[in-house]
């Protein structure tokens, strides 16, 4: 069973060069949408896809470059597509979103009165392994990002770690690498600044060798051309080029 990575966009929040840091997980005949922020629909459509080609959606925490794209996507599935797709998302997060992101675009009386009315829901729980498809596992790993937020990483595939937001968490990293048997990393990167809610270019450095040359950078600012060949052994993930993991 083969796996790819597609990244819709690999850009921080207030990025313009580069949209959203969303993915699309591809294994051979099911698509899993990582994320859905603001700008997915537009690069969707820049990469030849459009939301038909979504078979489920997974969301890591409630912040426009994350969810604020869903409002759409469940429109189309409504009205167009007339789907019901599968919405993974961990189980603290599936009323907020419904009550402060998406109620006030979606809520039609008789119609659309809650996040099930237009989504197959499908909650997880922090360290509960669940089957998305034939070729994709996932495992939320509970992150501090915002003090007082919830949001979550995720271990995939028992052997894939995908940030997404988060402060820098050493510890973490090197149990997944030493004791989980991590092979690939896939992590947000501020490029400057102090990290305050995300984990930095910095932090990364200080990383082990051996952790270093498994883990790649996402989620970037405009600047990004400015560090290139400057992060020891990592490398920026690129959007809409296909990986094989
Ligand atoms: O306490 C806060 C809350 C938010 N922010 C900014 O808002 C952005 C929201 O999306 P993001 O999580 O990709 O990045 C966040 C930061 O850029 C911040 O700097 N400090
Ligand atoms: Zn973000
Ligand atoms: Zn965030």
């Amino acid at each position: 069973m083969s796996l790819k990575l597609q990244m819709l966009g690999t850009g921080s929040a207030f990025a313009k060069k580069y949209y959203n840091n969303n993915a699309l997980l591809l294994d051979d005949d099911f698509t899993l949408l990582i994320d859905c922020g603001s700008t997915a629909p537009l690069a969707l459509h820049e990469m030849g896809r459009s939301f038909n080609d979504i078979d489920a959606v997974l969301i890591t925490h409630i912040h426009a470059d994350h969810v604020g794209g869903l409002e759409e996507l469940a429109f189309m599935m409504k009205m167009k597509f007339k789907r019901r797709i599968p919405l993974y998302i961990g189980e603290a997060l599936a009323a907020p979103l419904w009550d402060h992101t998406l109620r006030g675009g979606l809520y039609q009386q008789g119609e659309i009165s809650c996040l099930e009315d237009i989504f197959d829901v499908r909650p997880l729980k922090p360290g509960v392994k669940v089957d998305i498809s034939k070729g994709i596992t996932v495992e939320l790993i509970q992150t501090r990002h915002i003090p007082g937020k919830d949001s979550y990483s995720l271990y995939l595939n028992d052997r894939i770690f995908y940030s997404a937001d988060m402060v820098f968490d050493p510890e973490l990293l090197n149990k997944l690498v030493n004791e989980r048997g991590c092979e690939l990393i896939l992590h947000e990167c501020q490029l400057q600044g102090p990290g305050e809610v995300h984990t930095t270019l910095q932090e990364l450095l200080s990383l082990p060798e051996h952790i270093q040359q498994r883990t790649y950078l996402m989620h970037y600012s405009d600047d990004v051309q400015d560090f290139v060949g400057k992060t020891g052994e990592m490398e920026f993930v690129e959007q809409q080029k296909i990986y094989e993991l």
